[in-house]
């Protein structure tokens, strides 16, 4: 017997497959084919003609065995089972099919806040004029909106657009504004995942109107205030060779903060890693993307609460550190790549635990630099070869502009 099928999705693709369960993307039933997210991009229309705003679409890599008629179980990344999608297509990296929602417990911030257009449409009665109002962010014109209803002799429905990190804040801000409007004012919290400008509106006035909207009305695009960046969270990822000096700046430059006194940091060591958090990895491409993956996973929980974190792995693959550089930004920390590019032949000059040499006499397989990659980073924020270079000034080659970008005090 062959394994069930899974695959747990984006945060963004959650959110959508939420709303296709729950009707808010009526008449969509299930992800869209590459054709149909071509054609949506196109000219706002379905292959088929139909109108609609967005690609919704479900990517899957080329290695997941799914193959049409298959049933694949979508689940969160907490391992809930949530839904079944029946695969009709796949081409473009998508897959494509309906989606049949499996009962799963509801949970996260606010979730009794959410329901279903259906549920939603019922409480407002039949040939009722609706004033939907979509936020991201707080409103700024109560009075405006209680002028409007009136006018329509509609009532108030406020759609939290809740996506992300900010979104328990977005449902905080309806709450309060919802005291503050006529009697009758109903919400409900919608995870609608922010698109570009003009397509994201056309979209909020979709959704509405599944919710049984009449007239729309877009709340104010949210003032993004990521917060000064001494409070804000911080990785510093260093990547280079082994023996390029990666864990010596990094241990100098915390050890540096740690003197100043004016951030909490966390120092992922690369033996450390190797010995805990990644113990039993190997050196294949997989083993190195996981180890890096998780240093990336821990930096940026570090990260989400205003930590600074700093890790050194060798890191030798460019989507791999791609991929922290999001897991980081998608906390809203900021991610500082330093490339330590000091070249093999003093690397291996140094060879400060002998690894090159038996390397070279073929007892290490697959040592980097040696007989396996390391793709050069064309998107570093900082390079420093440490040839002939102290130790401190290295550590200052990222401290100066650490404190110079009021990231340190
Ligand atoms: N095959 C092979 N290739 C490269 N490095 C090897 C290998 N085998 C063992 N080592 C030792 O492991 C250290 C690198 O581990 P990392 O976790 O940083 O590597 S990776 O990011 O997962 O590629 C690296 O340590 P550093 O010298 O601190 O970089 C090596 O000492
Ligand atoms: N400017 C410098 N910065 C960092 N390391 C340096 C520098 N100059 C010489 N070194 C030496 O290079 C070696 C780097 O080793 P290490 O920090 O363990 O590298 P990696 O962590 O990249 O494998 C150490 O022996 C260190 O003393």
């Amino acid at each position: 017997m062959t394994a069930p099928l899974e695959w747990t999705p984006d945060a963004r693709e959650l959110a959508d497959l939420e709303l296709l369960l729950s009707g808010a993307f009526r008449p969509l039933t299930g992800f869209m084919s590459s054709a149909d997210a071509h054609s949506v991009d196109r000219s706002g229309v379905l292959a088929d003609g139909t109108r609609w705003p967005a690609p919704v679409t479900l990517t899957l890599p080329d290695d997941h065995p799914a193959a049409p008629g298959d049933r694949v179980t979508l689940r969160d990344p907490e391992g809930a089972a949530l839904a079944v999608l029946t695969v009709t297509g796949r081409s473009d990296g998508f897959v494509s099919g309906p989606v049949e929602g499996l009962d799963a417990p509801e949970h996260g911030p606010f979730a009794r806040l959410r329901r279903t257009p259906a549920e939603v449409r019922k409480e407002l009665g039949d040939g009722r004029e609706v004033l939907a109002v979509t936020m991201r962010g707080p409103l700024d014109d109560l009075d405006e909106i209680t002028a409007t209803a009136e006018e329509l002799g509609a009532t108030i429905l406020l759609l939290p657009l809740a996506f992300g990190e900010g979104g328990p804040a977005v449902v905080r801000a309806a709450l309060k504004a919802r005291d503050r409007l006529p009697q009758g004012t109903l919400l409900t919290v919608v995870p609608l995942a922010p698109r570009e400008q003009a397509v994201d509106l056309e979209l909020r006035e979709r959704v509405a109107e599944a919710y049984g909207a009449t007239e729309h009305l877009a709340g104010p695009e949210p003032v993004s205030l990521p917060g000064p960046p001494h409070r804000r969270g911080l990785v510093v990822f260093l990547t280079g060779l082994s023996g390029s000096g990666k864990s010596t700046i990094a241990r100098g430059l915390r050890d540096a903060l740690l003197e100043r006194g004016s951030r909490t940091v966390t120092y992922l060591d690369g033996d450390v890693v190797r010995r805990l958090l990644s113990a039993g990895l190997t050196f294949s491409k997989e083993d190195r993307d996981l180890n890096v993956r998780r240093i990336g996973f821990v930096a940026a929980e570090a990260a989400r609460h205003g930590g600074l974190a700093i890790c050194a792995p060798i890191a030798p693959y460019a989507a791999t550190r791609e991929e922290v550089r999001a897991m980081v930004e998608a906390v809203g920390a900021d991610f500082l790549l330093v490339h330590v590019s000091t070249p093999l032949q003093e690397c291996e000059r140094r060879d400060r635990k002998g690894l090159y040499a038996k390397a070279r006499a073929g007892l290490i397989p697959a040592f980097t630099g040696v007989s396996d990659p390391y793709e050069e980073p064309e998107d570093a924020d900082l390079e420093i070869d440490t040839t002939g270079v102290s130790v401190e000034r290295a550590v200052r080659r990222i401290l100066d502009p650490l404190i110079q970008g009021g990231w340190v005090r």
